[in-house]
């Protein structure tokens, strides 16, 4: 396409053989100019394979690896609690919104520790708005264009219409996500009232210019509050949808969780049910079902395809979760197919392909296990997810729809 080659995969193997066996070649990411022009050229997510890059995952490590991650076990709780509080209270066009709200207080509170009141609300807005600007402007086919020709950069701006102009607010968003609750935190260290935090860390050791633009990557933490809320999303639509399912887990949840005491991580091990369901809900409607595109280093042959330096690969996860060998009926929803016959989960939920690949592959994948976790256990727990009612009492039946998401 445009002079770019394209390769497309559409199985898992194929997916590991390369992206996992030869992540040497298959580590770096097509330039996606259109990213750049809205000012996200510091993105981990679009980085170049490369030192910047490894400086931006070793801080992801340091805040979301397995073991730290498990640690955040209070937060996810006192911040599920919430959730729940709200969902109870809330009308169905709210309900997206407290999932996401749920997700951003989570990652705002690791990276930034404790903020004043409103400013999460304005930061959670503000990242909505980003990534509505970023679905609407990093469009595959808008991304090859202006790499195809870049000349169409200089043409006047009302030849876009308002493309130039949301890459204008796209570019003022990104500043005022990085530069606000940084000025926040800075000012809470001088007053003695800062919390722990990625960013409160970072700044009380000494640091130079360079390691200030590594902690651009703060910004990406963002990545994870529309994956994790739209997860929850589809957690809770499947619930409708799979009554049998729903009641399955909250009894093994009831098992686990005796005397009025909610499920918390520490109970995880005994329930391989509620994570069977999880693990089922990033299959069934994956959060990304194009992934993030990879590009490879150099040349390489696969099963006698020639694979040339600078193409384009895209693991299609869409095409990975309605593999019938490996999902029969793979549109239904059906989290035993993960269990082995005695119950046991098959494979660690940190494995799933709905995570990417290779040496990208996503470093917020236990934080998100554990948000996802912690978010349905406490919702199960407590309430029954069911269709809503009409004036008449009868119920108001579902037609499941997804968005267009990121697809670059
Ligand atoms: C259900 C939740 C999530 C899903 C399904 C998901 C999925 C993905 C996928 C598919 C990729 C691309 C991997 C590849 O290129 O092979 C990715 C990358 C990434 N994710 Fe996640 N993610 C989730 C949650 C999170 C969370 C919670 C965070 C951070 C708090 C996060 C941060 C990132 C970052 C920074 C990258 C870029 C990594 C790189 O390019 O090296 N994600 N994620």
């Amino acid at each position: 396409m445009f002079g770019v080659d394209l390769i497309i995969i559409n199985s898992e193997t194929i997916a590991r053989e390369l992206l996992d066996r030869r992540s040497g070649t298959y580590s770096t990411r097509p330039v996606i100019r259109t990213n750049e022009l809205a000012g996200g050229s510091f993105n981990t997510a679009f980085l170049p394979y490369g030192e910047t890059l490894r400086q931006h995952r070793k801080i992801f490590h340091q805040v979301l690896r397995a073991e730290i991650s498990v640690s955040y076990r209070e937060l996810y709780s006192r911040h599920a609690n919430e959730l729940v509080i709200n969902l109870l209270g809330a009308t169905s066009d709210l309900l997206q919104h407290h999932t996401e709200a749920y997700a951003a207080s989570l990652i705002m509170a690791v990276t930034y520790g404790h903020l004043a009141h409103g400013h999460e609300d304005s930061f959670h807005s503000r990242a909505l708005e980003l990534f509505d600007i970023g679905k609407h402007i990093t469009s595959p086919e808008r991304a090859a264009i202006f790499t195809a020709f870049p000349f169409l950069e200089k043409l006047p701006i009302w030849c876009f219409g308002g493309i130039f102009a949301l890459m204008g607010r796209g570019r003022e968003l990104s500043q005022q996500l990085l530069n606000e609750p940084d000025n926040e935190v800075k000012a809470q260290l001088a007053n003695g009232t800062a919390s722990h935090s990625l960013v409160a860390d970072f700044l009380s050791q000494p640091h130079d210019d360079a390691d200030e633009d590594t902690m651009k990557a703060e910004y990406d933490i963002l990545a994870g509050m529309d994956t994790v809320a739209s997860a929850l999303d589809t957690f809770l639509l499947a619930m409708v949808l799979y009554p049998d399912v729903q009641a399955r887990a909250r009894a093994e949840i009831d098992q686990v969780a005796k005397h009025d005491k909610m499920p918390c991580l520490d109970d995880k091990v005994s329930l391989p049910y509620l994570d069977a369901i999880l693990r089922e809900v990033l299959r069934w409607h994956p959060v990304v079902p194009l992934g993030i595109p990879h590009a490879t280093l150099s040349d390489d042959v696969y099963d006698g395809y020639f694979i040339p330096k600078g193409a384009v690969v895209i693991v299609n996860q869409w095409a990975l979760s309605r593999d019938e060998d490996i999902f029969p009926d793979a549109s239904r929803f059906d989290p035993s197919r993960h269990l082995t016959v005695d119950g046991k989960l098959k494979d660690p939920f940190a494995n799933h392909f709905a995570f990417g690949h290779g040496r990208r592959v996503c470093p917020g994948r236990w934080f998100a296990e554990n948000a996802l976790w912690t978010a349905a256990a406490t919702i199960l727990a407590v309430s029954r997810i069911d269709h809503a009612k009409d004036s008449n009492g009868d119920r108001i039946e579902v037609k499941p729809e997804f968005t267009t998401g990121l697809a670059v």
